[in-house]
């Protein structure tokens, strides 16, 4: 009997969507389309030819095409929108908002048309905003509707704890939640080394110098390259997502979900800790949280209702 290979449409061939089409298919998780405006029809077909021929030197056996047309990315299984502009130093995410709104609702009207069926992930900015302007356009249950920021957030926290630790990323843990913006909230109670609280381990100042280099991690990016932002670890976020939900492995993972009442929220999207499956968003986690953690995670949400009432649907 044939085996049928998962189908992963990546929409937008920038940064970000060209290097999660090449993990991907390093991963071997599918086969990947890359898609982006018919006027980058070539450069969009070249990136995923290159790409193709690294396969036989790393030894993968994904295919990937490049393409302006929706037919390609019929019956998807996964389709990851990371189409849309970046912000450039001396911008917020949310000045993305009207731009990015525009071209995540048109790209959302091709999908339901082509893959009606699918999971997406949205990666545009300001994310929390785009994924619930994606829910809308969509009209898919809202388990399928998913944000990435909380998994790319939290791998910064964690990468800085290591840091600071001098130790192995892979046994640091911890959580990231509310918005993809400034006033995110990293969770320091939840988060240990090998099992190990972090306030056990790390000076209080420290602690405080982590959470805040966290919260404008995407910022420090942006500074640094001058003209974009991050791609590799959103990239590597998008892909522990897609994975997760390809594989069922029902990880718990922080990503962009619909709350509807959950920590005392209606119709918000926002990074809250969920189980990652088969079905998408299968479980929404209410942590105990803190009245200090509440008011922060409160804040956040506040900014997040602000940008989001300016998108008209
Ligand atoms: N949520 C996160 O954690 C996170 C992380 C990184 C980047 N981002 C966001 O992702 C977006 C993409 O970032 P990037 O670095 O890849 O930018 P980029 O400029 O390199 O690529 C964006 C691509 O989208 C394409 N595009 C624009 N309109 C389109 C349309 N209608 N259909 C198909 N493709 C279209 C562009 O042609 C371009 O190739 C930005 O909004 C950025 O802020 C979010
Ligand atoms: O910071 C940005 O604008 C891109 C992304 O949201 C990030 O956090 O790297």
């Amino acid at each position: 009997m044939a085996i049928t290979r998962k189908k992963i449409t990546v929409v937008g061939a920038g940064f970000t969507g060209a290097t999660t089409a090449l993990m991907l298919a390093q991963k071997e998780l599918g086969d990947v389309v890359l898609l982006d405006i018919p006027q980058l029809e070539n450069p969009t077909k070249g990136k995923a030819l290159d790409m193709l021929e690294a396969s036989p030197v790393q030894g993968f056996d994904s295919h990937i095409v490049g393409t302006s047309s929706y037919e390609d990315a019929k019956d998807s299984d996964i389709v990851i929108i990371t189409a849309g502009v970046a912000r450039k130093p001396g911008m917020s995410r949310d000045d993305l908002v009207n731009t990015n709104a525009g071209i995540v609702k048109s790209v959302c009207e091709s999908v339901k048309t082509h893959a009606p069926n699918s999971t997406v992930i949205i990666l545009s900015n300001p994310v929390d905003a785009m994924t619930y302007v994606a829910y809308h356009s969509l009209g898919f249950p809202k388990n399928r509707v998913i944000g990435q920021s909380g998994v790319l957030d939290t791998a910064r926290y964690c990468t800085f704890i290591a840091q600071e630790l001098n130790v192995s990323v892979e046994d640091v843990r911890g959580f990231v939640l509310g918005g993809h913006g400034d006033d995110m909230v990293p969770l320091v109670r939840y988060s240990s080394v090998g099992g190990i609280p972090i306030d056990t381990l790390i000076p209080k100042d420290r602690i405080e110098a982590i959470v805040q280099r966290t919260r404008v991690g995407g910022g420090e990016i942006v500074n640094l390259l001058g003209n974009g932002s991050a791609y590799y670890a959103p990239a590597a976020s998008l892909v522990q997502m897609t994975e997760a939900i390809l594989k069922d492995k029902k990880r718990i993972l922080p990503v962009i979900a619909l709350l509807e009442g959950e920590y005392g929220y209606q119709d918000l999207f926002m990074g809250v800790p969920v189980i990652l499956g088969g079905d998408g968003i299968e479980k929404v986690f209410e942590l105990e949280l803190t009245p200090e953690e509440k008011a922060a995670l409160d804040k956040s949400a506040e900014s997040v209702r602000s940008v989001t009432s300016v998108v008209t649907l």
